[in-house]
């Protein structure tokens, strides 16, 4: 089955993790995006493109509480254990104190960001790098945390023996995959990923590409994905919003988007990288 055709959400009492709903962000008197509509299910990918200025990280900031909504709403599905109060199964993340904002970072949802630099903490080993997260979470043991450090080490195709080492040391793509390490280990719900591919050599990219195909599959994680390239949102998302001024001109499956686009400037934006 590949995986545009998977049925991600058949189970009929499984509700949406994300409900957003005319939710907007202002820049002073200016929309960085606006009206924004969509639904996210549990372990769906979700993509969004479009050109510079085009409002895709103002979105993503606002989705992930970075930014205000400044009109609309946007409902989450905590876990059960989050302790948080949800009416209906799902919350207001407006109505939410910066303490649950917090805890949500701490044990539901990630952030893997363009540059590495601002994921990680350079000057602490990659294994310290890998355990922090853990440890917030109150995890003490140190051969437990050892044995989880190089366990993810693998998983992101670096080799164990540099668990010592600091990620200033680390090539681009390693630093990147010792990134997503740090924002999985917690086995997160939700991971917010802003261009985590570009500015790497092309070979790293689809390399990395794929690295993070498998492990969002296997780890059955919800993502919501910024790209300014199509070929990522084609080898990893199931779904795509397009965007342009602010707003999200078409969405759909990712193969219909991208083979059959239906807006005359997503049809645009496929025919120009079409011709390279
Ligand atoms: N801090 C800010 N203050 C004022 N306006 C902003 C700010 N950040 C973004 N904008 C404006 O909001 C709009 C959307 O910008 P945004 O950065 O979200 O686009 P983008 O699609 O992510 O672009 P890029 O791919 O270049 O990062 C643009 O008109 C931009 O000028």
């Amino acid at each position: 089955m590949s995986l545009h055709s998977m049925s991600l959400h058949s189970d009929a009492d499984e509700s949406a993790l994300l409900t957003v709903e005319g939710a907007g962000h202002r820049y002073g008197q200016q929309f960085g995006c606006q009206d924004v509509s969509f639904d996210l299910w549990p372990g769906e990918v979700l993509a969004i493109v479009g050109e510079s200025g085009s409002g895709k990280s103002t979105l993503l900031g606002m989705l992930s509480q970075r930014l205000t909504t400044d009109e609309g709403t946007i409902r989450y599905r905590p876990a059960d254990s989050s302790g948080i109060t949800a009416t209906a199964g799902a919350v207001d993340l407006a109505s939410l104190s910066e303490r649950d904002i917090r805890r949500l970072w701490r044990t539901e949802w990630g952030f893997v960001h363009q540059n590495a630099a601002d994921g990680l903490r350079m000057h602490i080993s990659a294994g310290g790098n890998i355990c922090e997260p853990l440890m917030a979470n109150g995890a003490r043991h140190y051969g437990q945390l050892r044995a989880q450090a190089e366990h993810w080490l693998e998983r992101v195709e670096i080799p164990s023996h540099r668990i010592d080492d600091t990620p200033a040391t680390f090539s681009g793509g390693m630093r990147q995959r010792l990134q997503i390490a740090r924002n999985l280990v917690f086995a997160p719900r939700l991971v917010f990923m802003d261009e985590p591919t570009s500015g790497l050599d092309v070979s790293v990219q689809a390399r990395l590409l794929d690295l993070i195909r498998s492990l969002v599959a296997d780890l059955g994680l919800s993502v919501i994905i910024v790209t300014h390239d199509l070929a990522v949102a084609r080898l990893i998302s199931h779904r795509t919003l397009v965007m342009k001024d602010g707003v999200v001109i078409e969405s759909g499956l990712t193969d219909r988007v991208l083979d059959d686009p239906q807006a005359a400037y997503t049809q645009l934006l496929v025919s120009s990288i079409l011709q390279g």
